[in-house]
């Protein structure tokens, strides 16, 4: 008995997988699925081990700590030996940093190379432990100075975590020692602040020499608040302290705040708030986000109440600090917590009281011209190794006393108005005058501001002194705001120089021994008195004296130019129009005598007569002064009788059809006349249209 065929299945499945080809193509696709999967997996387990085993930590150029991990990555490391170990850790990208340091006697600066790593990815070797470094830039950019964002990202094993905090120290030791003994000064870019050059060497606070008790009042000031943080916090007060110093420029405000800085420890961050482009949004946003361990220095604080006075004036409209602009930053719901601020300003009168109030400026402090303490501590600091018994200072000292600039030991003036100095200007006068005793104290007189009077171009250059230090620069014989040289009082000064529609300037700018750029060397002069200064181009005399007259003369001479201008046209015009109108007389006369325009005689026009049917004779030709016959009589034309005669002439009755005119609305209703109706019919012979 054979066996029952197998029912058939309702697939032909068997089949299909009979098929070697079928068979086949199944079998790779179930192997391309697998290493599909497979490979999923293994880059699942790979982020997985990685998760678990590896530790990111990433570090945005933002932050602080970024400019020290690159400088602690640029340090050089020993090399190392291992086979692979060398290979892994090789960096294949390095950026440079160059510096060229600035040289004052112009001998060729000398130049630091700095690299450190480039952009993308590397391996270091750290106490046994593989880092990888990724520097990387960002899609993204900051808006305010348009650099694109960058981050450095430390990759290691999670088991060599703790290395994180090995390589902070160590970079964070390596910049304090890098800043150590220097002031980093800070300035805005933007809406940030930007390290400012390379950090300074601190300069020691007994290098400024301030008059007696001043230097230590404001420093114990300052240390006071320094170790009273918590007092502030638990009475609630927000942590800020104001310092305004004011006085003559070169009496040394900004030295004296630079060497607090580094007697602090602190960096100094300076904004000019005369500078064009600080608003005061920006200015608030500055303040918030102060670097830390920093003075706050405020320059030329007045410019905050002058920039509409100038904006006016120069009609500069652009973005400057305004006076409530300062007043918020300093102390407006936005003003940062912790804080300390220095304002500093030549013009204190043009300060505003809401300014100098608690809360803003906790301390004004009046940093004025040279005294007789300053410049004898200044010839100490300068001559002191030299001057062992002191006699040279004595003999400088009175000799200042001569030249009225400072008083006697007792506080006694000699006679006559006295001067002032600065202590800037004493110091060009020592630097003037190295290891040079006798001739600081023979040149001392070069610190009397004095009045130049170049007498090529009779301009003068006035320097004004009185008790009250006052000067005014650039005086030419028409600006003049003096009759004569000599000296007057700050109010009249003001006064002519605000004529002028000039503010009094002080006079430390002025001196011989200025260090200032303004005052080096007189140019140009003429006479020997004005030979050891310049002035800055703002003032100059000379550029003046002759650019007035220049510019009249010119003026003048456009002037005539132009009246000449138009006379030789309007004689050249009737010259030519002359000669035309005798040409054409000329012309006229010839040719009238021979022939002329207009026939003589008894003019006709014969060219009618051959016209068909008008052959009986020429018609004469009228002249023009022929009186017309006028068909309308003036005198009737308006009566009734002759406006009822041109109707009765106007009206064709043939052109009324059944008593209405073609095209008129007949009454009754309106009723479209036929194409043809009215029209001549071939009845008439006129027409083949109408049936
Ligand atoms: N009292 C001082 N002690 C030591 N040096 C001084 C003193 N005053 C001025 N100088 C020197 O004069 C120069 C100018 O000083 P500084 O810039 O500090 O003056 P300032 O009062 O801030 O002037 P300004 O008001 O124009 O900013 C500096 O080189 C500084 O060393």
């Amino acid at each position: 008995m054979s066996n029952p065929p197998p029912p058939r299945s309702f697939l032909p499945l068997d089949s299909l997988f009979d098929n070697p080809l079928f068979a086949g193509g199944l079998g790779l696709a179930g192997l391309g699925a697998a290493a599909a999967l497979g490979r999923r997996w293994v880059i699942k387990g790979a982020s997985l081990i990685k998760q678990r085993l590896l530790v990111d930590l990433e570090i945005s150029k933002q932050d602080e700590s970024y400019q020290w991990i690159l400088a602690w990555l640029s340090l050089p490391r020993p090399q190392e030996t291992g086979f692979i170990t060398s290979r892994l850790t090789r960096i294949h990208h390095i950026s440079m940093k160059t510096r060229v340091q600035k040289t004052a006697n112009g001998s060729l600066p000398p130049v630091k190379f700095h690299a450190q790593s480039g952009y993308g990815k590397h391996i270091i070797r750290y106490k046994n432990a593989f880092i990888q470094i990724d520097r990387a830039k960002q899609a993204s950019h900051n808006h305010t100075t348009g650099e694109p964002h960058e981050t450095v990202t430390l990759t290691t094993l999670y088991a060599h975590r703790n290395i994180f905090e090995d390589i902070f120290e160590e970079a964070l030791y390596l910049e304090r020692a890098a800043q150590s003994g220097k002031t980093v000064m800070w300035s805005s870019k933007g809406t940030d602040w930007v390290q400012f050059g390379d950090a300074r060497r601190k300069r020691p606070l007994e290098s400024v020499i301030l008059d007696q008790g001043i230097k230590e009042r404001i420093v114990h000031d300052v240390k006071d608040f320094l170790g009273r943080q918590e007092w502030y916090v638990n009475r609630g007060i927000p942590y800020r302290r104001g310092y305004l110093l004011y006085g003559p420029p070169g009496s040394g405000k900004s030295s004296f705040i630079q060497a607090l800085a580094g007697e602090l420890d602190f960096g100094v961050a300076i904004i000019n708030l005369s500078e064009r482009g600080i608003t005061d949004d920006k200015l608030a946003h500055l303040l918030t986000k102060l670097p830390p361990r920093t003075i706050l220095l405020l320059e030329d604080a007045d410019a905050a109440f002058m920039n509409r006075r100038q904006a006016e004036s120069d009609g500069y409209n652009g973005a400057t600090v305004t006076f409530s602009g300062l007043l918020n930053a300093l102390d407006g719901v936005a003003a940062g917590e912790e804080r300390i601020a220095f304002l500093t300003t030549n013009h204190i009168d043009r300060l505003d009281e809401a300014l100098i109030r608690p809360g803003r400026v906790d301390m004004t402090v009046r940093i004025g011209w040279a005294t007789r303490h300053q410049a004898s501590e200044m010839w100490d600091r300068f001559y002191g190794d030299i001057d062992v018994q002191s006699e040279g200072r004595t003999l400088f000292l009175e000799r200042l006393e001569q030249l009225r600039l400072i008083p006697n030991e007792e506080g006694a003036w000699k006679e006559g108005a006295r001067r002032q100095t600065s202590t800037a200007a004493i110091q060009g006068l020592f630097i003037t005058n190295k290891d040079n005793m006798a001739g600081a104290v023979e040149m001392a007189e070069g610190l009397i501001p004095r009045i130049y009077e170049p007498e090529a171009n009779n301009v003068r250059v006035g320097v004004y002194i009185n008790d009250t230090t006052v000067q005014i620069r650039n005086s030419s014989p028409k600006a003049d705001v003096r009759g004569s040289a000599g000296t007057f009082d700050d109010q009249t000064v003001q006064s002519r120089c605000n004529q002028r529609g000039r503010s009094h300037h002080d006079e430390s700018e002025w001196n011989s021994y200025g260090s200032r750029a303004r005052v080096s060397s007189l140019r140009s002069s003429t006479s020997s008195e004005v030979t050891p200064r310049t002035l800055d181009h703002e003032y100059e005399p000379q550029h003046t004296s002759f650019l007035i007259p220049l510019i009249f003369t010119a003026l003048i001479c456009h002037f005539f130019c132009l009246i000449s201008l138009e006379l030789t046209l309007s004689i050249t015009t009737t010259n030519i129009n002359l000669e035309m109108s005798s040409a054409d007389d000329q012309y006229e006369a010839q040719n009238d005598a021979v022939s002329g325009d207009v026939p003589a005689g008894d003019a006709q026009d014969n060219d009618y007569v051959s016209r068909p049917g008008q052959k009986d004779g020429p018609i004469p030709v009228q002249s023009d002064n022929t009186a017309i016959e006028d068909p309308i009589d003036g005198a009737t034309a308006d009566s009734d009788e002759q406006l009822a005669r041109d109707d009765n002439e106007a009206i064709d009755e043939s052109n009324i059809i059944d008593g209405r005119t073609r095209g008129a609305k007949p009454s009754g209703g309106y009723r479209e006349p036929g194409d043809e109706e009215g029209l001549p019919g071939p009845e008439d012979g006129t027409s083949s249209g109408r049936q």
